[in-house]
């Protein structure tokens, strides 16, 4: 017999029960949820990915909904779990879902959530941090100062990449991609190239218009141009930092042969998926070529790296931090919360997924909607209009 896995309860007579695997940050995603007649429960079990059996006992003989995270296997097994309990609605606290079958979950008539926009800004400066200490050597100087090693100044000492003038390469320009771009064009002054299955108008407006400030201001203005294939980029760009979604299109996008295609003194960031680079390829050339430096914030397969990688002076890895500000965690929490409740209420989905806002309003109550399901044309969900 499956162990009791341990909960905390929060509005224990409520008429919805929603089930949160892990406690998230903030108090208003429970609020909101009781305040609508719901049970929550949240698992306090100490252990940080729960299995698919542990979530099965989680889920148990009657649930309205689950909130869950991008560490938990979300397929066959678990959407038929929730649907025999009754569940019709599941939220990843995360944008990205790829943990997540949804043709399993359309065939279990289950509703799926995730959470965009409210993490593009503190992901896109996860990234450009990344950017940043790869191309000063942040970590190696702060490791070589604490270990007691600086004995004075010297000319050649931890010598790395200026960025302004230099080019950034942007592999998927949507919504994280195109913020990063712009911090890096508008902080730095880099020239920007990007590749995108889709035409970022609005970012190529941007960077054209930021251009023209300069240039009036007698500087020198920055460029952009849209390439045509992503190893235009590799070869351009003296930055290059990965946003596309995962799926089998971006899997090992970055591999021995695209690594071999860009510059040697390049930095390569990774804030999207791990299993877009092929990890075992990168710590082979990082090791080749000691002037190649890479950010990290996602790993091929997390929680561990691949050997050698964490022996890299030359990589700066940090445990899947990007979205981690409060009022991101927060706001995540949030719009997880209130698209499990949307789809139990019988509430219409929200019309655009990219304006988030209404819905983090501390001061109002949020609009009677979900505001971002998956496979709303799928299950064929009505749409609210903004
Ligand atoms: N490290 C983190 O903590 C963290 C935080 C947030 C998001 N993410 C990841 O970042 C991803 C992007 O988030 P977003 O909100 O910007 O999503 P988005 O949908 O706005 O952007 C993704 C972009 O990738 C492009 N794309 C898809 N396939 C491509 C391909 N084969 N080649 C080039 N471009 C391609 C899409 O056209 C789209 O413009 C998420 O799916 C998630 O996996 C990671
Ligand atoms: O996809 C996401 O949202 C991240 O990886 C976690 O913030």
């Amino acid at each position: 017999m499956a162990k009791p896995i341990s909960i905390e309860v929060y509005n224990p007579n409520g008429k919805y029960r929603v089930v949160s695997t892990k406690s998230m940050p903030g108090t208003r995603w429970i609020n909101l949820l009781i305040e609508q007649d719901c049970r929550v429960e949240i698992c306090t079990q100490k252990k940080t990915i729960l299995s698919v059996e542990d979530i099965i006992a989680l889920i148990g003989d009657k649930c309205d909904g689950v909130i869950g995270q991008l560490t938990e296997d979300w397929g066959e097994t678990l959407f038929a779990a929730l649907s025999r309990a009754g569940g019709k609605a599941f939220s990843n606290m995360a944008v990205g879902y790829n943990n997540v079958d949804v043709n399993a979950a359309n065939k279990h008539g289950v509703a799926v959530g995730n959470t965009p926009g409210v993490l593009t800004e503190t992901t896109a400066e996860l990234a450009a941090s990344l950017s940043l200490a790869a191309a000063r050597r942040i970590v190696e100087a702060d490791q070589f100062m604490r270990a007691g090693l600086y004995d004075g100044w010297l000319p050649h000492l931890f010598v790395g990449n200026l960025l302004k003038g230099q080019t950034v390469g942007v592999i998927g320009a949507g919504r994280i991609g195109s913020a990063y771009a712009r911090m890096m064009v508008e902080g730095f002054k880099m020239n920007l190239i990007y590749y995108d299955l889709y035409q970022s108008t609005r970012l190529e407006k941007f960077v054209t218009a930021y251009g023209e400030f300069l240039k009036a201001n007698g500087e020198q203005p920055v460029t952009w141009k849209r390439a045509a294939s992503m190893d235009e980029v590799l070869r351009e760009a003296d930055v290059i930092s990965l946003h596309p979604i995962l799926d089998k299109t971006t899997y090992h996008l970055i591999n021995k042969e695209s690594l071999a295609t860009m510059k040697k003194e390049a930095i390569l960031v990774n804030c999207s998926r791990g299993p877009v680079v092929d990890e075992v390829a990168l710590v082979e050339h990082l090791k080749q070529n000691p002037m190649f430096r890479v950010g990290l914030d996602v790993f091929e397969d997390e929680p561990y790296m691949k050997p050698g990688l964490a022996d890299m002076k030359n990589a700066v890895v940090v445990p899947h931090i990007a979205s981690a500000s409060k009022w991101t965690r927060e706001g995540m929490a949030t719009l997880a919360a209130l698209n499990v409740l949307g789809k139990i209420k019988g509430y219409p989905v929200w019309g655009d997924p990219n304006q988030v806002a209404p819905f983090l309003n501390e001061n109002a109550p949020p609009p009677a909607a979900s505001p971002s399901i998956v496979n709303a044309k799928a299950l064929g969900l009505p749409v609210s209009k903004l």
